[in-house]
């Protein structure tokens, strides 16, 4: 587990972030400027807080209490950032290795097993200079990774890459939480990111944590619209492939007991997949309407509407245990009268699904999202 609970002044900037999480990835999402490489570079032992406490398991990183503030050696931290930053001159291999040659650190994932984690197998005797931008970033991961990190932190891993270059890599990182396991801190400014990778959810916003807590929790809270903005607005449902339809090639995924058609994901019947639900993808509805071209209508009950200024409002539903959330016009709410504890039917025009690489060909085909 990792915890954190630090203040800091950088300048004129006021750093106060307290949050904990468990295994997997953690997303630390944010605006520009809003603290998030400040925290990353503390964890790091980059930069140095006023105060605080920072500990991965019973490790305790750095206590201005107790006066512990290990060197960022001795904190055995993996460390991706925006670009690669490759040895030009050593070949794939020997830049993957280059922690145990060079600093005597012993690897704890074998070196086989991240070379084929990470697909790349083939790039082992080139030198940076012949990788296109998501292979010198895959190679980077890897290097961070057979280093025996106790923690692999990466700093926006993907905002130097174009779109074609961060679909090819998305997949790996999506492996990588599955299979790696060390806690990961994953810092992004893209909601897709965030809701394809992230278990726990960090908003910061001006130097203080907004809100911290599962993905698909954060994501709904209305109150975190100008931190997460409004275009990428939506949520994470958790599903498992239940049957594929050959005739129309659709795949028919289980949420809560509810069936959401998808165009075909190629994956294992009962394996599990996450949905990215976009709110402006979403319409609701006071019956299952027909004459519709969506197939998708998810019986859902009304939680929370958020009662703004402007066109547009957003609701918040339930669907079992789980959340969505949906724009419609203020018009439409008033229009449909819509109210917490109503039962509705959330229409889904558009769902990106989370496919497990596990079951995929990353060779031929990596582009790791299925959308409509
Ligand atoms: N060493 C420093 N001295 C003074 N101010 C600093 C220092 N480091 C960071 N800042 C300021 O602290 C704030 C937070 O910066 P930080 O890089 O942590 O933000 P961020 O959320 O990672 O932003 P981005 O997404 O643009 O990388 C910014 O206003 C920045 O100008």
């Amino acid at each position: 587990m990792l915890s954190v609970d630090i203040e800091a002044k950088l300048g004129t900037f006021h750093l106060s972030a307290t949050f904990e999480s468990s295994a997997g990835v953690t997303a630390l999402f944010g605006r520009s400027g809003a603290g998030k490489t400040s925290v990353v570079h503390m964890i790091a032992g980059l930069s140095r807080p006023m105060r605080g406490r920072i500990a991965v398991d019973d490790m305790v990183l750095y206590d201005s209490d107790r006066k512990i503030d290990l060197s960022p050696r001795q904190r055995r931290i993996g460390h991706v950032f925006q670009e690669a930053r490759l040895f030009p001159h050593l070949t794939v291999r020997r830049n993957l290795t280059f922690s145990h040659w060079a600093g005597g650190r012993t690897a704890s994932m074998p070196f086989d097993e991240v070379v084929e984690l990470l697909g790349i197998g083939k790039l082992l005797d080139r030198r940076p200079a012949k990788l296109s931008g998501g292979e010198r970033q895959r190679v980077a991961i890897g290097r961070a990774l057979l280093s025996g990190p106790r923690i692999l932190l990466m700093d926006e891993p993907l905002a130097s890459l174009d779109q074609a270059r961060k679909s090819e890599i998305l997949p790996y990182l999506d492996r990588l939480r599955r299979e790696a396991a060390i806690p990961i801190v994953y810092v992004s400014h893209s909601l897709e990111e965030v809701a394809r990778l992230a278990e726990t959810l960090v908003i910061i916003s001006d130097g203080k944590v907004e809100a911290v807590g599962p993905v698909g929790e954060v994501m709904t809270r209305l109150d975190l619209g100008p931190a997460t903005g409004r275009q990428q607005a939506g949520a994470v449902l958790d599903g498992r492939i239940s049957s594929y339809d050959e005739e129309w090639d659709l795949t028919h995924i289980d949420v809560e007991g509810q069936m959401i058609e998808v165009p075909a994901v190629r994956a294992e019947i009962g394996e599990e997949v996450r949905l990215h639900l976009r709110a402006r993808d979403i319409a609701l509805a006071l019956e299952v309407p027909g004459g519709l071209s969506i197939r998708n209508a998810l019986p859902v009950t009304v939680l929370e509407i958020t009662h703004e200024r402007g066109p547009y409002a957003e609701v918040v539903c339930a669907l079992g245990a789980q959340r969505l959330r949906a724009r419609i016009t203020r018009a439409s709410l008033v229009a449909l009268g819509l109210k917490p504890g109503q039962p509705v039917f959330a229409l889904v025009k558009s769902v990106a699904v989370d496919r497990p690489l596990a079951s995929l060909d990353v060779e031929r085909d990596n582009d790791g999202f299925m959308s409509r």
